[in-house]
């Protein structure tokens, strides 16, 4: 529990008003509602995790509420990250949602932090917040949220999510496990595909989003019994809910400062391998493609490596699907081999990435081809509009 004095804390009648489901709970209360509105949470990330935990928080009457984040609110965002809309599309997401909290609430007190979380500003960001809660989407930033909430002695309501599935705890409250117990290596970059990868349900962090919030109300009341020491997933296809006992390893290193966390996770090597990769690859816009297909693409073979989920969505005319996980196994490139029969090849995807990682895997494979810049997007952006871009 937070250790406000509530005595120096004074309700409004609005907040009387405003507050009175919570006020007849015995476990919240005057007191308990006291403690929400002397408490301070700051937010990392405000995406799909972080756009419902922030209203409920706000909701709640949390007094203060810190949001970091340094993008801006993108079309493909409203499909889960509901704290922001169609007229807000384009602008910086922590705009958004300070006008959509202060529409809920406007006696919190909102700061904000238009920037990228990073071992230069985490402690001075984070120092003035009584909890923390990562609502972030990829290893290096947790790693770094962790190693600052331990140096800094605050608890780290912890959230993740990934296509049907999502796990939630809460690390470094009253001596309990960080996530360094949970994960005390990085996997190896690339290993673990991000939400933009592989998609998500769009309700998922909305599941996973509440459950970081309740913890953190629960943590500032002092009630009932916190994650802290629990893992908890989620499977939203089998609607199940499941724990696992995470402890404290009792030969982790300690934490003395903060570091370079993208190296940590091996970022740098992994962009350096890439750029040696791309260097030898070569590449055509769509316009080049466009002529290749006009003039027949006898001589080629056009591959499409996006999954077939995305084939559906729209496809350029004479490509073949063949999937990036089935040239990543072996399969696909034992297919392109069967198809090639002497002709040159040509990749493309969504935007350019996921066809030159499987030009990179054929060339090891003594497949050299052709990468298409900026992938079927490009395409329904230049030549066929016709073909959504998503
Ligand atoms: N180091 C960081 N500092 C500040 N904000 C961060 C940091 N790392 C991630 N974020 C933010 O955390 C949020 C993560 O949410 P989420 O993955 O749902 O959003 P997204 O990046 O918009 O999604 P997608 O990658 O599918 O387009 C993003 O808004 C992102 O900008």
């Amino acid at each position: 529990m937070l250790n406000p004095d509530p005595n120096t804390i004074q309700l409004t009648q609005d907040d009387y008003e405003r507050y009175s489901r919570h006020l007849i709970l015995p476990e919240v209360g005057v007191e308990g509602q006291k403690r929400l509105k002397a408490a301070s949470v700051l937010c990392i990330g405000t995406g799909g995790l972080g756009a419902p935990l922030l209203l409920y928080l706000a909701a709640a009457g949390v007094g203060r509420i810190g949001i970091v984040d340094f993008d801006v609110v993108d079309t493909s965002n409203l499909q889960r990250q509901i704290i922001h809309g169609t007229s807000t599309v384009g602008k910086p997401k922590i705009e958004s949602a300070k006008a959509r909290i202060l529409e809920i609430n406007p006696y919190c007190q909102i700061d904000l932090y238009n920037t990228h979380l990073s071992s230069a500003n985490a402690l001075e960001i984070m120092a003035p917040y009584d909890i923390i809660v990562d609502g972030t989407d990829n290893f290096p930033t947790r790693y770094l949220v962790n190693d600052a909430c331990v140096l800094l002695n605050k608890p780290n309501v912890y959230g993740s999510i990934f296509r049907f599935e999502g796990q939630a705890t809460v690390f470094n409250y009253e001596g309990g496990p960080n996530y360094r117990d949970l994960y005390p290596e990085p996997p190896p970059p690339g290993l673990v595909p991000s939400c933009a990868e592989g998609g998500v349900l769009g309700i998922l962090p909305g599941i996973i989003g509440v459950i970081q919030a309740t913890e953190t109300v629960k943590i500032i009341l002092g009630q009932g019994n916190t994650l802290s020491g629990r893992l908890l997933l989620y499977d939203a296809l089998k609607m199940t809910f499941r724990e696992l006992k995470l402890r404290p390893n009792p030969v982790r290193p300690v934490i003395e400062k903060l570091i370079d966390y993208q190296m940590f996770c091996g970022i740098p090597q992994q962009k350096e391998n890439e750029m040696e990769a791309q260097k030898a690859i070569a590449e055509i816009n769509v316009n080049e493609l466009k002529e290749i297909i006009d003039a027949g693409a006898s001589d080629y073979l056009i591959i499409d490596v996006r999954n077939p989920n995305e084939w559906e969505i729209g496809r350029i005319p004479n490509t073949v699907l063949i999937p990036l996980p089935e040239i990543e196994n072996g399969n696909g490139v034992d297919k392109v081999k069967s198809l090639l029969d002497g002709k040159k090849l040509i990749a493309h995807c969504k935007m350019g990435g996921r066809s030159m990682k499987a030009l990179g895997i054929l060339k090891q494979a003594g497949i050299d081809g052709i990468n298409v810049q900026g992938g079927i997007n490009a395409w329904s952006e230049q030549i066929d509009p016709a073909i959504p871009k998503y």
